[in-house]
């Protein structure tokens, strides 16, 4: 059974009418815009969507979803993405793809956050999945010894042997914290640092958390 896909497209039942969507980025949520896509070609459903990504964007001209910028609208009722970690208070660890700069700002936009995953990301505590920061190439050593400074292992995210370069044009540090005890407070304290665009930790911004699993689906929703 594919679970990422199980839990994809359970996220589009959220999906109304005439609203503007915020488009994740990775394979989980890849499914909820391929359904998304269908229902907008079989014209059953009029959406704009706003991308977190170049990946999504191309996605989407690819399937006829129509976009927008923040120049048309800069709000937007439902987005939709994945995560690398989530835990029960619905505390994030987003990134792993690379899109985490993004990904927080149409999510700090929304109305409402909707994440999809497979069960394999629910933990306790997070931090086993190492924590993305995007930060500035311009001295990128320097800040990444100041996060070593708060008791991490950064490493600079590389492909084929390059420094990975975001959409935004900034690298990013995959910072092994182990389990965080204080996510919140961690977030508040990396960001102060001088060079840091922005980190992976999406702190009371989800509502809501399909989960995908080889016995069907969970929901998990914020407790108010
Ligand atoms: O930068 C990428 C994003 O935060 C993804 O949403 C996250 O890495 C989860 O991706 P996937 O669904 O492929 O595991």
């Amino acid at each position: 059974m594919n679970v990422k896909k199980l839990a994809g497209e359970k996220a589009v039942e959220y999906v109304r009418d005439g609203m503007t969507i915020g488009l994740g980025t990775g394979s989980t949520v890849y499914w909820t815009i391929r359904k998304l896509g269908e229902l907008v070609k079989q014209k059953e459903l009029q959406i704009r969507a706003i991308p977190t990504s170049q990946q999504t964007s191309d996605l989407a001209n690819e399937l006829g979803i129509p976009l927008e910028t923040f120049a048309q609208s800069t709000e937007v009722d439902l987005t939709i993405d994945g995560a690398d970690e989530f835990n029960s208070s619905l505390d994030l660890i987003k990134g792993g793809g690379g899109a985490l700069v993004r990904e927080k700002l149409v999510a700090a936009a929304s109305n409402r956050l909707i994440i999809v995953a497979n069960e394999s990301k629910s933990v306790e505590k997070i931090g086993k999945f190492p924590l993305p920061i995007e930060v500035v190439p311009f001295a990128w050593e320097v800040t990444a010894k100041r996060i070593e400074g708060l008791n991490c292992v950064p490493t600079l995210r590389r492909v084929n042997g390059c420094p990975y370069v975001s959409d935004n044009g900034n690298y990013i540090l995959d910072c092994s914290f182990g389990y965080i005890e204080n996510p919140a407070k961690l977030d508040r304290t990396i960001k102060l640092l001088p060079g840091v665009v922005d980190t992976g930790l999406f702190i009371s911004m989800a509502d809501t958390v399909i989960i995908g699993t080889t016995n069907g689906l969970k929901v998990l929703s914020k407790k108010n």
